[in-house]
């Protein structure tokens, strides 16, 4: 196993949720979303520090949750834009160790999966996916252009673990040549690195729009049968 740093960025505003407040402060089971996500890595001996990427209008609340926490939490201030809010949590990471960035959206990640992408990103970049599961069509104005060969798509979910250095150098070059990814291995990818793909798990979902609050509930559901 590996000792990790973990960057959360929690600073998005749930526009698709609909709700009109941090979507992270949505309850699942009478627990905020962003503390069932804290919970995993407040709980894992092989995570050193979490970086919160946080509204700063929004830390009072948040420290309601990381006060009662052993693991050492820091806040950034995060961006408009996910990437920015990554990029301002790598900025205080120590350049020499493995940083995982994990959307403080996703709450149900498992820990045997947090060390499997953390122990791989010794080696590079390495990211929790899951193979695609339905027909794939690439559509323009709502008519089909063409299917997309699903034998070699996935989904690519969080976390996303790398050297913290590297990847920071990423985050840099990117801003520098105005370069934007939806993930952050992807700007891995624009320089050329190579990132290698861990089967994560189809509960590991984020919760993005109303239905998935229903899902994690059952997800809940089914943990407390176990
Ligand atoms: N400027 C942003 C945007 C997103 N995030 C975080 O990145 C994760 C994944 O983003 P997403 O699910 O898109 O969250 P939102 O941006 O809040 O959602 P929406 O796009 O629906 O507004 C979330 O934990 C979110 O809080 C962030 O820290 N800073
Ligand atoms: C990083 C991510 O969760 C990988 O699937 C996804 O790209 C985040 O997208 P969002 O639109 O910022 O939620």
């Amino acid at each position: 196993m590996v000792a990790y740093t973990v960057v959360i960025p929690a600073a998005g505003r749930g526009k698709r949720m609909g709700a009109d407040a941090n979507k992270l402060m949505l309850t699942l089971r009478d627990k905020p979303i962003i503390a069932w996500t804290l919970q995993t890595f407040d709980t894992d001996p092989w995570c050193e520090r979490i970086v919160l990427a946080i509204r700063p209008e929004e830390r009072d609340w948040f420290e309601e949750i990381t006060s009662q926490m052993k693991t050492p939490v820091t806040y950034v201030a995060g961006g408009e834009e996910r990437q920015q809010s990554v990029h301002a949590g790598l900025k205080v990471v120590a350049p020499d160790t493995i940083v995982m960035i994990h959307d403080g959206a996703r709450p149900f990640v498992k820990r045997e999966q947090l060390h499997q992408v953390a122990e791989a990103a010794r080696q590079g970049g390495a990211i929790l996916a899951v193979p695609v599961k339905d027909t794939v069509k690439q559509v323009e104005d709502h008519h089909i252009e063409r299917t997309v060969p699903r034998e070699n798509l996935w989904l690519a979910q969080t976390p996303q673990a790398f050297q913290a250095k590297a990847i920071l150098t990423a985050h840099e070059r990117a801003v520098e040549q105005q370069v934007m990814g939806t993930d952050d291995a992807s700007l891995f990818e624009w320089l050329g690195e190579s990132v290698q793909v861990v089967l994560g798990d189809y509960h590991n979902i984020k919760m993005t729009t109303p239905e998935d609050l229903l899902f994690g509930d059952a997800i809940l559901a089914k943990e407390e049968l176990q």
